[in-house]
C-alpha cells in the first residue's frame, strides 16, 4: 500500500511511501518494548537532559518543520514556525519538571512507611491528527519519554513526511534506538495494533469516530485510553463587553490553523444588545484575512488540508443556509485545484442546522442570538462536545463565576483564546474525550500510580 503526501495548496502528489507491512509493524512494537527495558530504568537527569536536544532540534529546525507543514497540509509558515517553538517549549516544559511532578509521595498510615511512587508503564500507541502535525505529536511524546514510557506513532495518512522527520529528530537528539517510532500504516491497521501485547495503552486525537472505534478496542483489552476528540467551542458575548477585543479574539480564534483545530472557536453566542455592534465588527475583521499561498508571507488563512475536506465543510454552509442560516460572509468554493475555503460568516444560525449542532472544521463562523446572559449560557451548553468555551463581559468577577461553574467544558476563558499551554491540563468533556493532556496531570494519565506499604 501506498501513502502519498499531497499539496492541499495545488492538489499534486509531493511523494508517495511505502507503507510497513503487518510484519514491519509487529518487529517495531518489539524493538520498541526492547528500548522501554532499558529506557525506564533510566534518571529523570538522563531523560531530561535528552529533552533539552530535543527542543534544540526543533529550534534549530523550525524553518524546515515549517516548509513541511505548508506543503503537506496548507499551515503558513510563520504558524508553522510557531507550532515548532512550541513543541520545544513542551519539551523544555517536561525535562524540567518531570521529576518533581512524579516525585514519591509520603502518605502516613499505620505502616512503618507507605508511599504513591509513579511507575513507567511501557510503549503507548498514539494516533494523531494532520491539523498541528508536530505539536500534537510532542504534546504526547515530551511526557511520555520523560514518565519513563515509549512510543509509536500512527499519524495521519496525509502528514507522513512530519511523522518521519519527527522520529528522524528523536534519533538526532541522541535517544536510544527505537525509544519512538513511526508506523507507516493506514487507519484499518490500528485495531491490531492495540491488539499486540507490547502496547499498554493508546492516546488518540481525532475524530469522534476514530476516537469510538480505538476506545472500543481498548476498552476490549482493557487498555487505557486518552482521548481528545472533536469540539463546537462557544464564545459567549454579553451586552457589557468589550465588543471590538471580543470580534478581534473571536476571529482569531474562529480562524486558527484555517479554522481547522478542534478548539477554534466555532459558535459566537450574542446577547441580543450587543448583536448587531459584535456582527459588524466581527464580519470586518473576518473580511480583512487574506487568504493564499501557505509559502508566501503575509498570508493568514492557506488551503484547507484535503479537497474532500473542504467539499465537506462546504456542504454543512449550504445545508445550515437552507435552514435559515444568512451568509454574511465567503461561502463560496474558490476555483482552482486548491482546497482554499473563504472566510464565511453566518448569522441566525439555530439549533437543527449543522453550523449550531456540528462541528464546522474550517474558516467558517456561526452567529447565534440570545435573548439575555441564561439563554447564552444555556445555548452554549447545548451541544455534544465540551472540549472549551469563552466569556466575555467587562465584570471580570462575573465572567471567572461562569467560566468556573457555569459553561460546560473541559476548559473555560475569560476575555481570552482558548488555547492549549504546557502548564495547564488540556481536554475535554462530554463528546469532546476524556483524560487530560500536558501539565501535572498529562504526565499523570499514563504511569502506574503504584502504593508501597512497608509493614
Ligand atoms: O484539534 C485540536 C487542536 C489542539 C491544538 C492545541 O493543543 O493547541
Amino acid at each position: 500500500m501506498l501513502i502519498s503526501s499531497i499539496n492541499p495548496a495545488n492538489n499534486q502528489v509531493i511523494k508517495q511511501y511505502n507503507a510497513h507491512t503487518a510484519d514491519e509493524v509487529a518487529k517495531k512494537i518489539n524493538q520498541t518494548h526492547q528500548a522501554w527495558l532499558q529506557w525506564h530504568n533510566t534518571s529523570f537527569q538522563e531523560r531530561s537532559a535528552l529533552l533539552h536536544k530535543l527542543a534544540e532540534q526543533l529550534e534549530t529546525r523550525k524553518n524546515e518543520l515549517a516548509h513541511l507543514m505548508a506543503i503537506e497540509m496548507g499551515k503558513p509558515l510563520n504558524q508553522g514556525i510557531g507550532e515548532a517553538e512550541k513543541c520545544a517549549a513542551v519539551c523544555t516544559y517536561y525535562a524540567d519538571n518531570a521529576e518533581s511532578f512524579l516525585a514519591d509521595q509520603l502518605i502516613e498510615t499505620e505502616a512503618s512507611k507507605s508511599f504513591v511512587t509513579f511507575q513507567p508503564i511501557g510503549t503507548v500507541l498514539a494516533v494523531m491528527p494532520w491539523n498541528f502535525p508536530f505539536w500534537q505529536v510532542f504534546r504526547f511524546l515530551a511526557p511520555a519519554l520523560a514518565a519513563g514510557n515509549c512510543g509509536v506513532l500512527k499519524h495521519a495518512s496525509n502528514v507522513p513526511g512530519c511523522a518521519l522527520i519527527i522520529e528522524e529528530m528523536v534519533k538526532a537528539a541522541g535517544f536510544p534506538a527505537h525509544v519512538f517510532q513511526t508506523l507507516l500504516v493506514g487507519a484499518d491497521a490500528v485495531e491490531q495494533i492495540i491488539e499486540h501485547p507490547y502496547i499498554k495503552a493508546v492516546t488518540l486525537t481525532g475524530s469522534n469516530g476514530a476516537g469510538s472505534k480505538v476506545a472500543a478496542k481498548a476498552g476490549e483489552l482493557i487498555k487505557k485510553t486518552v482521548l481528545e476528540l472533536g469540539g463546537s467551542d462557544a464564545y459567549v458575548i454579553l451586552a457589557d463587553a468589550d465588543l471590538d477585543h471580543a470580534a478581534h479574539i473571536c476571529v482569531e480564534s474562529r480562524l486558527i490553523n484555517g479554522g481547522q483545530s478542534c478548539i477554534a472557536a466555532k459558535r459566537f453566542i450574542v446577547v441580543k444588545d450587543a448583536e448587531d455592534e459584535f456582527t459588524r465588527l466581527f464580519v470586518d475583521k473576518m473580511a480583512a484575512k487574506v487568504m493564499g499561498d501557505p509559502l508566501q508571507g503575509g498570508v493568514d488563512i492557506g488551503p484547507q488540508a484535503r479537497v474532500n475536506l473542504r467539499d465537506q465543510l462546504h456542504q454543512q454552509v449550504e445545508d445550515s443556509i437552507a435552514k435559515g442560516a444568512k451568509l454574511l460572509l465567503g461561502g463560496k468554493v474558490c476555483g482552482g485545484p486548491g482546497a482554499y475555503y473563504p472566510p464565511t460568516v453566518l448569522s441566525n444560525v439555530k439549533k437543527g442546522m449543522p453550523a449550531f449542532d456540528e462541528e464546522l472544521f474550517g474558516p467558517v463562523a456561526a452567529i447565534i442570538s440570545a435573548t439575555d446572559e441564561a439563554e447564552a449560557i444555556a445555548l452554549a451548553n447545548d451541544s455534544n462536545f465540551g472540549l472549551g468555551a469563552a466569556i466575555f463581559t467587562k465584570d471580570q468577577a462575573r465572567g471567572e463565576h461562569i467560566a468556573a461553574t457555569q459553561l460546560e467544558a473541559g476548559s473555560c476563558f475569560v476575555n481570552a483564546l482558548v488555547k492549549s499551554d504546557p502548564r495547564l491540563p488540556f481536554g475535554g468533556i462530554k463528546q469532546s474525550g476524556y483524560g487530560r493532556e500536558l501539565g501535572m496531570f498529562g504526565i499523570h494519565e499514563f504511569v502506574n500510580i503504584k502504593t508501597v506499604f512497608v509493614g
